[in-house]
């Protein structure tokens, strides 16, 4: 089925007509297309976080609507249909891990599905299908979730998560507070659940090299506005708009930049370290056969 998210014209006002009344989104457009990677980034208090809670309806607009597949949320949505629209809607928040608290992996993974009327062996192949695709070893299935390293509990949480069978998958600064094989991981992870699994990935993150290397799209949000929708390389070459948005430039695009000032110019930007390895030895090959 086609998952497309509509946001057509949508504002959000907190706290709207007392002293604090703030307006957090305003007049936003966009279109999300079934099966795709897109990355939402912008400086803090952007309008990110905000945007991506009207994915599930955990927010409604204040006024415009979002449309997800063939269900329309508005401001008057009732919360009573909402029930099969977030079924399949996977959300990460920052820091998933601290809303771990069954006494087992295996009871903590199976809390959602369980939730929904899921049992006997059918929960338990459920369990052990989202254990695998987070790649969380069985052994684990029957510890504590608080006796595994902070890599492996974001795993679980995220395990939590897919055991819903979601669609699509929002996620919030995922990688934030990992170490950098932590990081690794949960970002191909996320990659495989996009290419494998068909699921439409939403990516709140910080990191311009994540961003570069993995989304097919980017949203740059600005003060409640989108600013920009585009390829990552034509975001990430722009350095002038970076800079005026406070967004780091990635590392693969300062290295092309550095060999470019010093007369070694590569044939593409590459926006995957790997990919720029392999531009360089291939100029450097090149130059051999020219000598
Ligand atoms: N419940 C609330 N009541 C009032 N204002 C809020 C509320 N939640 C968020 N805001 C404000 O709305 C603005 C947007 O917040 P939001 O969390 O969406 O930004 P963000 O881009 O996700 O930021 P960050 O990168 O820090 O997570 C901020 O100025 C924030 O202070």
């Amino acid at each position: 089925m086609d998952n497309a998210i509509l946001f057509k014209n949508v504002s959000h006002v907190y706290q709207e007509n007392t002293p604090l009344e703030f307006h957090a989104l305003e007049d936003v457009s966009l279109k999300i297309k079934s099966g795709s990677f897109v990355s939402i980034i912008g400086k803090t208090g952007s309008g990110k976080s905000t945007l991506i809670k009207h994915i599930n309806a955990l927010l409604k607009p204040t006024s415009g609507s979002v449309t997800i597949g063939d269900k329309k949320i508005t401001s008057h949505t009732n919360n009573k249909h909402l029930k099969p629209l977030r079924q399949k809607i996977g959300m990460v928040f920052q820091f998933p891990e601290q809303q771990l608290f069954a006494e087992t992996v295996e009871e903590d993974i199976a809390f959602g599905p369980s939730n929904f009327g899921v049992e006997g062996e059918e929960l338990n192949d459920t369990v052990m299908h989202a254990a695998d695709l987070v790649h969380l070893d069985h052994d684990l299935l029957k510890k504590s979730p608080f006796d595994l390293s902070g890599g492996q509990k974001r795993r679980v949480a995220i395990a939590g998560v897919l055991a819903m069978n979601p669609e699509i998958l929002v996620l919030d600064e995922p990688t934030a507070g990992l170490d950098l094989e932590g990081q690794q991981y949960i970002l191909d992870l996320i990659r495989r659940l996009n290419r494998e699994e068909n699921m439409t990935i939403v990516l709140v993150s910080h990191q311009m090299d994540d961003v570069a290397k993995y989304s097919d799209r980017v949203v740059v949000m600005s003060g409640g506005k989108i600013v920009k929708k585009c390829y990552p390389d034509e975001l990430f070459t722009d350095v002038d708009f970076l800079n005026k948005y406070d967004l780091q430039v990635p590392e693969t695009v300062k290295i092309t930049k550095d060999l470019a000032d010093k007369g070694v110019e590569l044939d593409k930007l590459s926006l995957d370290a790997d990919e720029l390895i392999n531009g360089i030895i291939n100029k450097l090959r090149n130059e051999d056969k020219d000598e």
